[in-house]
């Protein structure tokens, strides 16, 4: 924010003492506060950044404090639950939730940079009725920060994310968790050759546990719909490898490497996977 939007006044709260000293340490902000209350007085817009399981206590604790006219909106990787928790505990305000479809496996403070946003999607989620000039500041606050925007009903969001980011951490995680846990093959032999697919799965298993855990406590009904259709799919492969069915295996094996070709051609790749990246 300090890079793109110099005028704009950041201050920021964090619950942890540690994270704030930290932020404090390395400027994160213009300002961080001890108390979450003092972080809004005056604000213009408020930002959560709290796991999406958090929102309802993080939001609690500035509601006597919060400006009548400030726009609410939040970062988390679910919007369904978060505006219910953010409705919930902010009642008369003004909230505008956005997802900003970039980040890493990193989380903490030192794990921000300032080109984190650029070229990336965020979704804006207004609720039915919403007013387009607050929704409009928002959208124009992460242009500002080099994101594409998009707006989208929450309930969608969380349809489309379920799948091209949720589902797959969640294979990630399982693929990690199946290998460690194997019997007959070493844990040393597991890091040594981890030079073929699995090291891409590494990553992202090394995703924030409870970030993690709070999306897909929140996601529930889309994700276990995916992952539904996900297990049937693997199922049919299950079959083909079975069966010597060669043909479905090459198919699908041809459709998909024409899926992350045409990624690359829209100019969203490097050179690590990323299945959070909406293009
Ligand atoms: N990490 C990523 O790549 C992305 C994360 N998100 C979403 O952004 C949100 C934040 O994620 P990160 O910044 O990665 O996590 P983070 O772990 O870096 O930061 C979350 C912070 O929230 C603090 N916190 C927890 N409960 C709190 C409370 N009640 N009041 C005040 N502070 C509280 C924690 O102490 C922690 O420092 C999550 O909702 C996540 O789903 C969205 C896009 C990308
Ligand atoms: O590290 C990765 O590959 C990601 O997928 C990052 C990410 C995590 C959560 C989101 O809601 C959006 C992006």
């Amino acid at each position: 924010v300090q890079a793109q939007m110099p005028t704009v006044r950041l201050t920021g709260h964090d619950a942890s003492p540690e994270v704030r000293e930290r932020a404090r340490a390395i400027g994160f902000c213009d300002d961080v506060t001890d108390t979450a209350g003092a972080a809004v007085v005056d604000a213009d817009l408020v930002i959560f950044c709290v796991p999406v399981g958090a929102m309802a206590a993080a939001a609690a604790e500035i509601a006597d404090d919060l400006p009548a006219d400030a726009i609410v909106s939040d970062v988390g990787s679910s919007k369904e639950s978060v505006l219910t928790a953010l409705r919930g505990a902010l009642p008369d305000a003004t909230i505008i939730p956005a997802h900003p479809v970039a980040g890493t496996e990193n989380s903490g403070p030192d794990a921000g940079f300032a080109t984190l946003f650029q070229g990336r999607w965020c979704i804006v989620t207004p609720p039915e009725g919403a007013d387009p000039t607050a929704t409009e500041r928002v959208a124009e606050f992460w242009r500002r920060l080099g994101a594409d925007v998009e707006t989208m009903d929450p309930r969608h969001h969380d349809r489309v994310l379920a799948v091209t980011s949720h589902l797959p951490h969640l294979i990630a995680y399982t693929i990690v968790g199946t290998a460690s846990d194997m019997e007959e093959v070493t844990q040393s032999e597991v890091i040594k050759f981890s030079a073929g697919g699995f090291r891409d799965f590494t990553r992202i298993a090394a995703s924030d546990p409870t970030m993690w855990r709070d999306v897909f406590l929140n996601n529930k009904d889309a994700v276990l719909e995916m992952l539904q259709r996900f297990s049937e799919d693997l199922t049919a492969l299950q079959r083909a490898i079975r069966w010597g069915d060669g043909d479905t295996l090459f198919d699908l094996f041809t459709r998909t490497r024409a899926i992350r070709r045409s990624i690359i051609e829209q100019g969203q790749d490097d050179a690590a996977p990323d299945f959070g990246r909406a293009h």
